[in-house]
């Protein structure tokens, strides 16, 4: 899907707004704190039941009021809305029906977000890189959300034997099983990172071409590759059960990018490392669309922020290449000029104290 209209009522500093968008390109103007990261942040709530800016859901409820509501049209016409209010009451709605739970609009709508900070928590450690994989797993393979919902359960069972030290029979059962599902686990992301860095390699190319050919992606499974994880977990019986948790399994992958052996961030510039990040952002999103035929959602906070006009020109390229709807948001024009298309098929907004207007073309 492609989100054809936002309304939200509270949001922030949003009041209240309505908006119609571009199924392809929407790019978004405004002065610092006029309420454009709140505008993707709406968006983004939808798609993931969270902020990419804070873990207090109640900081999105603007100061004047007891609630938020943010509301969604798709192309087919089809209506996704969540309402959240002070005492943390949610109400999920798809086409006006309300027995929903977040993970319903999360199966809908496909949003991944980069911001100024994005790409350094990327880079920071694995939680992210990880969420990131995962979320291209969520919607790519379609058996990937019941078997890693089946695994959390088994790690909790598994990880209050190592707490408790409970030994025997039941630390044994939760042991096989947890070894059975992080091999599965295991072999469907190593399928999946392997299509990632296929289309990754694509993107590069248009992106950042003179790095593309040396990048590589490094996955690992979470514990060595030639062992069997029943093998390590018994050889490191004694350090899980003094640390209360497991050390190994699926839930200690990781994907790493090296440049020439290196660790990229170690070795490309912060705006390249932002390029790569689009690379990867929109190879995902290029998988997504291909496995599931829905239109996965970018958003890009500050597009101008660390890019200068070669980068964003070869950003323009990539755009006009893209199966999916983007939400660019810049400071003032001028950071968006190069990516403006030359066919007029795309609609721009400016935000000001929290009101969102369509700018129409050649104002
Ligand atoms: N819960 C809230 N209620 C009311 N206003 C809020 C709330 N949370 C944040 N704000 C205000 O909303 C405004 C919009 O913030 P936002 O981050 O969306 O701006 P922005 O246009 O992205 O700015 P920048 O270019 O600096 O990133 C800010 O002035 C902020 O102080």
């Amino acid at each position: 899907m492609s989100i054809s209209s936002l309304t939200t009522s509270t949001f922030r500093n949003l009041s209240y707004s309505s908006v119609k968008f571009h199924p392809e390109l929407n790019l978004i103007t405004g002065d610092n704190g006029s309420g454009k990261s709140s505008l993707l942040e709406s968006l983004f709530f939808l798609g993931h039941g969270k902020s990419f800016r804070t873990t207090k859901i109640e900081n999105l409820i603007s100061s004047e009021s007891d609630h938020f509501v943010v509301s969604v049209k798709d192309d087919n016409n089809h209506q996704f809305g969540v309402r959240r209010d002070n005492s943390g009451q949610f109400d999920i709605k798809i086409n006006g029906d309300s027995k929903f739970r977040l993970s319903d609009l999360a199966k809908n709508i496909a949003v991944q977000v980069i911001t100024p900070e994005t790409f350094r928590l990327f880079f920071g450690g694995p939680k992210e890189r990880r969420k990131f994989v995962d979320l291209g797993l969520f919607h790519v393979e379609h058996q990937y959300a019941d078997l890693w919902r089946d695994f959390r359960k088994i790690l909790i069972q598994r990880n209050a034997c190592l707490k408790k030290r409970i030994g025997g029979e039941q630390f044994n059962y939760w042991n096989d099983l947890f070894c059975q599902y992080s091999q599965k686990i295991a072999d469907v992301r190593v399928a999946y990172v392997e299509q990632l860095s296929t289309e990754l390699n694509k993107w590069l190319t248009i992106l950042l071409p003179t790095l593309s050919e040396n990048i590589v992606l490094c996955y690992s499974q979470g514990w060595s590759s030639k062992r069997k994880l029943v093998e390590v977990l018994s050889e490191n019986s004694e350090r899980e059960r003094k640390y209360g948790h497991s050390l190994f399994g699926a839930h200690k992958f990781d994907v790493k990018f090296n440049y020439k052996k290196t660790n990229i961030e170690q070795v490309l510039s912060r705006g390249q490392q932002k390029l790569f990040l689009m690379a990867l952002t929109i190879a995902q999103a290029n998988l997504i669309f291909n496995s599931q035929q829905i239109v996965p959602i970018i958003l890009i906070d500050d597009i101008g922020a660390e890019l200068d006009i070669s980068s964003r020109t070869a950003l323009a390229q990539a755009i006009d290449k893209l199966n999916c709807q983007l939400f660019i948001t810049a400071i003032d024009k001028n950071a968006l000029e190069p990516i403006i298309p030359e066919q007029q098929n795309y609609k721009m907004f400016h935000v000001e104290h929290g009101v969102i207007s369509e700018i129409t073309q050649g104002d």
